[in-house]
């Protein structure tokens, strides 16, 4: 039996800017992740993943406004919590999200234990200091860290050993969906994989229930994650299996984002995003039709007419006009 950790229906958020402009970062999501799940996110800069991902966490500070929809984490309507509620009862302990270049952001002047401390006075005030460090020690141990880092201060730690540090702080209270963003990047390649080791064990190991993993990196959702989402200008247009993204996409964005990857051989060659003609749409003034319509090498003139809804095929999701059979004779056509 499956279990819904996440289910967010419709979601609609904005920046209003110092001109009282909207961009409409996250224009009508809609997505399920259930429990033992890794589900990636990808898409180009500026297609609304880091705000999804704040928004998701129910961080709605100017600029950011909350539009519509729903976010239900583990039976709870986040949206429905007050801003106490939210900071107490769901950040954390239900989500927990690890921002870009978090690692940096670290305060200086402060030994990891203090970070720890921080989060237990909040959620386990009845703990005491040395309960404290005991049961950080021990999760610690038991993500094979050492616990001598916990006496140490940022800048004593090397970069993947920063990043595993974070993350292994804002997991403490074992929250239900980790949301990681771009937190390989910057890493060597040896740092990666500790990292998405580290990600694993956390799910093996019971401390996290499901794992959001936003990224540029394609090859690497394709190793870390059950599904694959792709992201373009504030919509979904695209959700399957990482199977099926990256080597039988349906929707020509998602087809452009995985081009380079077609290599079904042992793993997958190391390559980035591949450059699309193009950029995507400016959020605050959307075209009416399909938002990919300008960069499409198969757009037609029903493409602009009117709103594109998400269609099921099978049991994924995609956002274009066009029959799965249609596209796929279109892409065997197409030159090498
Ligand atoms: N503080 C802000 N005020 C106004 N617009 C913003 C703000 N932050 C982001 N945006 C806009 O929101 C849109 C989505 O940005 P977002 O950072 O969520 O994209 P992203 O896919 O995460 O990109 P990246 O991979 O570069 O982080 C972009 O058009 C961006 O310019």
């Amino acid at each position: 039996m499956t279990t819904t950790i996440l289910e967010v229906k419709d979601l609609k958020t904005y920046y209003r800017t110092r001109l009282k402009e909207h961009v409409y970062a996250v224009d009508g999501v809609s997505f399920t992740l259930e429990a033992g799940k890794t589900l990636g996110i990808a898409g180009e800069s500026g297609c609304g993943k880091s705000t999804l991902a704040l928004s998701l966490m129910g961080f709605y500070f100017p600029p950011l406004h909350f539009g519509s929809g729903s976010i239900v984490i583990n039976g709870t309507d986040i949206m429905k919590l007050n801003k106490e509620q939210l900071r107490k009862q769901v950040s954390g302990r239900e989500i927990a999200y690890i921002p870009q270049a978090a690692m940096n952001a670290l305060n200086p002047t402060l030994r990891i234990i203090r970070f720890i401390e921080d989060i237990m006075k909040e959620h386990r005030p009845e703990l005491s200091k040395q309960q404290v460090w005991e049961l950080a020690a021990e999760r610690f141990e038991t993500l094979n860290l050492s616990t001598k880092v916990l006496n140490s201060y940022p800048n004593e730690l090397s970069g993947g050993m920063k990043q595993r540090t974070v993350i292994a702080i804002s997991t403490i209270l074992n929250p239900k969906v980790l949301i990681a963003d771009e937190p390989t990047s910057a890493l060597d390649v040896t740092s990666q994989k500790a990292v998405i080791k580290l990600m694993k064990e956390l799910l093996d190991k019971g401390f996290i229930q499901s794992l959001v993993f936003i990224t540029h990196e394609l090859p690497l959702l394709y190793h870390v994650t059950d599904d694959i989402m792709v992201m373009y200008a504030g919509e979904i247009v695209e959700r399957g299996t990482a199977e099926q993204m990256i080597f039988d996409p349906l929707h020509p964005y998602t087809k452009k984002l995985m081009g380079s990857i077609i290599v079904p051989e042992e793993g997958m060659k190391e390559h980035k995003l591949a450059a699309i003609p193009g950029t995507p749409p400016n959020l605050k003034n959307v075209p009416a039709g399909c938002r990919f319509a300008d960069r499409c090498a198969y757009v037609h003139d029903e493409c602009r007419q009117g709103k594109v809804e998400s269609r099921l095929e099978g049991d994924r999701i995609y956002r274009c006009i066009f029959e799965p059979g249609t596209l796929k004779e279109w892409y065997a056509n197409e030159p090498e």
